[in-house]
């Protein structure tokens, strides 16, 4: 389909678009037109990919600014997907235009996922996979190689040597499974060819840490320029993201072995000053001029990751009594050492890096200002060593990370110390946290460098909210509402079992056997009524467990057995994977079945229960966090003091999010029907903070239900869902043909012009104007007419 907005010429490759997606696109050019950021909501399962593809595509090709799309996702199947559509845009484009674009779109994810070496790609952990690449692709590995020393490279990273820099791939979208098999053809490595080729591309699709961890963005995302458009997809955890990405837990073993690391490395230099004085002589010249100087050599095979520092710094000599290696070394046994002494107390210490870096300074006379050149000063030594284990001197690592991270930033972050992992433990297992409270630490850069940065996602409702936590401005704020020719799901609040008594997940009564059996009560109605799949959620793995022992006690569990086969999600990621497919197998062939899993987990983040895998989803309880954590408490000590969100809105934002994300797991399409019970009658409150098309959704009456009503009404929606529904009554309504499209066009464009004559004209389309229009035309009565002529 053809269309333009405002002068963009714009291709979509569907006969049909929504009218969310053309309401985002108009937002989405307004953006871009602004060179400004934004918030966007778009309801679940309505297309939002591939609008968001059509548009920027479109822009970039139009426009002689030719802007690089850098489009973050979470998972991998996620790039994948968001591949899989760019291609067959791409392959649309060629028809519609009679010819093929220059255009290159690749995905980036870890080597773990690209690695085609034999031995090295059968390594289960990330990191070691890591580790023994970078062993066989260092710069001086090679060097010893061709010094005629006996020494293993990659045969797919040495033959990207053979090929021309700008042109290690065919021009063209490729998708993940592609690259693997291309590069298997031409024995080449995908992850490095993806990695070379990223700044030829026109669209990179990569996992958010390859911007916002700064240990990664360094190196990966450095040569991106200002103008590039960027996305984050999914984007509604995207604050806890940027936290994890600059916090450290310390452990006592993590502290052992960074001090063998320590002691490994000063025999390494007593080796080199043995064999080559001349090495280390010239990297401490080097460090005089500064890290940036030093750095210079590092080729992309990266050897470890460091924090982002700020760029002053890097131009600093490096303070002298850190510059020599064994002096460097001792230095940071000694701060080993100190961490370990902490380590011994048996209360909860909690505080700020500047007291940190007092005590630090009177008990051992370290400076702040070495400790920040830390990890890197680690990185060029392990360089000039030619160290190729990695691995062994990762806790080494992760302790100058720590140094380099509570030198730098003097607020926004705390360090916790608990001796114990729980408050009954008796046996201590210490634990040092440094842990970042502001997540606009982290994406800071990111606003900083590039002019339009899109955060998007289903479910990213109170909008405001991101913009307060992350520190920046946007030029559009927008949710849409869902057009829809049906109710095709239907949102309800359960507040009472059928003996009246109440259903919720509170503190107080959460453990009440009235309570739990009433929720089992709950599960057994629906497992009765609902066809296929039943996805449950819980606030937490301990009380999904405490409520299942109870049921099963109670014969609850009995009794939804004789209606489904009942899965449980577990923290193993392969257990919940082996559930996951005996759910969807279960779902395909027999009666159906029910997932007990929990909100914040693996399933309620980036799984789909489209069509049958999923017609009811139940969330039992209001996820909130762990309210005892001290991390989550200083977060929201720091969130009330620096951006005034007070802790109750956070937690309750937090819980809805989840909430929310967990109820879009069975709505995946205009074609999808489902039902969305939220059972605690706290979300009566709360319903305000859902995204708005689910809020539209729910109906007064339905916010406070009995389990009978809720039974009542959902068997009542479940009927007509069950009626024959043919695409053409969507037709027009909640899908637009191009001359559907032209006559909205032309009434906005009406309206436009009789509020030029009253002086409040503007040349842009707002969505909102779109789905204001979409929604006038919802003939209720029609489509009762309709579905009456299909019953008769
Ligand atoms: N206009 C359209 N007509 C027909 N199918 C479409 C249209 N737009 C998108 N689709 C298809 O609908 C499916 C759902 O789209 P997609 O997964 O992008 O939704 P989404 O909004 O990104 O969902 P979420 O963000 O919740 O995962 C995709 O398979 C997509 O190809
Ligand atoms: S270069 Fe590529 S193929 Fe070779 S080990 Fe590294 S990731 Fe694997």
């Amino acid at each position: 389909m053809k269309f333009n907005i405002e002068d963009l010429p714009v291709l979509f490759p569907y006969p049909r678009i929504y009218p969310e997606q053309y309401a985002y696109m108009c937002d989405l050019k307004r953006t871009l037109d602004a060179g400004g950021h934004c918030v966007l909501e778009m309801p679940s399962g309505t297309g939002k990919t591939v609008s968001l593809l059509s548009l920027i595509v479109a822009y970039q090709q139009y426009y002689p600014e030719h802007r690089k799309l850098i489009y973050c996702s979470r998972t991998m199947s996620e790039i994948e997907k968001a591949l899989a559509e760019l291609r067959g845009l791409m392959k649309y484009r060629a028809e519609q235009l009679g010819y093929e674009e220059d255009f290159r779109g690749l995905g980036l994810t870890s080597r773990k996922n690209l690695c085609l070496h034999p031995s090295v790609k059968r390594e289960k952990s990330g990191s070691v996979v890591d580790a023994r690449c970078r062993s066989l692709t260092a710069g001086f590995v090679k060097e010893k190689k061709e010094r005629g020393e006996d020494v293993d490279l990659c045969i797919y990273h040495e033959n990207l040597d053979l090929l021309e820099p700008h042109n290690l791939i065919p021009a063209g979208v490729w998708t993940l499974d592609g690259m693997l098999q291309y590069g298997e053809q031409q024995k080449q490595c995908p992850y490095f060819t993806a990695r070379r080729m990223m700044p030829f591309c026109n669209v990179i699709i990569y996992s958010y840490h390859y911007l916002l961890d700064p240990k990664i963005a360094e190196r990966v995302s450095k040569e991106l320029s200002k103008d590039c458009i960027v996305v984050f997809d999914e984007a509604h955890n995207i604050d806890n993201v940027c936290i994890e990405s600059l916090s450290i837990d310390l452990t006592e073993d993590a502290l052992r072995k960074a001090t063998n690391g320590a002691t490994k490395l000063d025999r390494k230099i007593m080796e080199m000053k043995s064999t080559d004085a001349a090495k280390l002589q010239n990297e401490y010249a080097k460090l005089v001029e500064g890290l940036r100087e030093a750095d210079e050599a590092r080729d992309d095979g990266a050897f470890m990751a460091n924090p982002a520092l700020p760029d002053d710094l890097l131009k600093e000599a490096v303070p002298g009594n850190i510059r020599r290696a064994e002096h460097f070394i001792a230095f940071l046994k000694r701060f080993v050492e100190y961490l370990k002494t902490r380590m011994k107390v048996l209360h909860v210490i909690s505080e700020t890096p500047p007291s940190f870096l007092q005590h630090l300074k009177e008990l051992t006379f370290i400076e702040k200002k070495p400790l920040r050149f830390c990890a890197e000063r680690l990185t060029s030594l392990v360089r000039t060593l030619e160290l190729s284990n990695i691995e062994d001197y990762q806790s080494l690592q992760e302790v100058a990370s720590f140094a380099t991270l509570v030198a730098t930033y003097d607020t926004g972050f705390l360090l916790i110390l608990e001796p114990y992992e729980s408050e009954s433990a008796t046996v201590s297992n210490p634990v040092l946290h440094l842990t970042c409270l502001d997540a606009a630490i982290a994406i800071k850069p990111v606003f900083d460098r590039f002019s339009s940065v899109i955060i998007t996602s289903g479910t990213i409702s109170p909008l405001e909210m991101y913009p307060k936590m992350l520190g920046f401005t946007t030029v559009v704020q927008e949710s849409y509402s869902m057009t829809l020719a049906r109710r095709s799901f239907l949102p309800m609040i359960v507040t009472r079992g059928s003996d009246q008594g109440d259903i919720s997940s509170g503190f107080q009564i959460r453990n009440d056997p009235g309570v739990v059996r009433n929720y089992g009560n709950l599960l057994t109605e629906f497992a009765k009524l609902t066809p296929d799949g039943i996805v449950v959620f819980f606030p937490s793995y301990l009380y999904m467990e405490s409520i299942i022992s109870y049921w099963q006690g109670m014969g609850i569990l009995d009794q939804v057995w004789k209606y489904k086969l009942i899965l449980v999600e577990t923290p193993d990621s392969q257990e919940t994977s082996l559930a996951l497919e005996t759910y969807r197998t279960a779902c395909s062939n027999g009666r159906g079945a029910v997932l007990l899993c929990v909100a914040r987990g693996k399933v309620s983040e980036g799984i789909d229960f489209d069509h049958h895998y999923g017609r009811t989803v139940i969330c039992i309880g209001v996820p909130f966090q762990y309210t005892e954590s001290r991390i989550l408490k200083a977060r929201l000590e720091f969130l009330r003091e620096t951006y005034r969100i007070k802790e109750n809105d956070f937690l309750s934002f937090d819980a809805m999010r989840h909430a929310a994300q967990c109820l879009g797991r069975v709505l995946r399409g205009k074609d999808d029907y489902g039902i969305m019970v939220l059972a605690d009658r706290r979300f009566q409150k709360k319903r305000g903070q859902l995204p708005k098309w689910i809020n539209q959704a729910l109906l007064d009456s339905d916010t406070n239900l009995s389990v009978d009503q809720a039974t009542a009404t959902a068997r009542k929606f479940l009927k007509t869902m069950s009626l024959p529904f043919p695409a053409r009554f969507q037709e027009g309504i909640s899908t637009w043909s191009a001359e559907d499209l032209a006559k909205h066009k032309a009434k906005l464009e009406e309206e436009k012009i009789r509020e030029l004559q009253h002086g409040s004209g503007d040349r842009h389309v707002h969505g909102q104007d779109v789905i204001r229009e979409a929604e006038g035309e919802f003939d209720e009565e029609g489509i009762d007419d309709a579905m009456m002529e299909l019953d008769a």
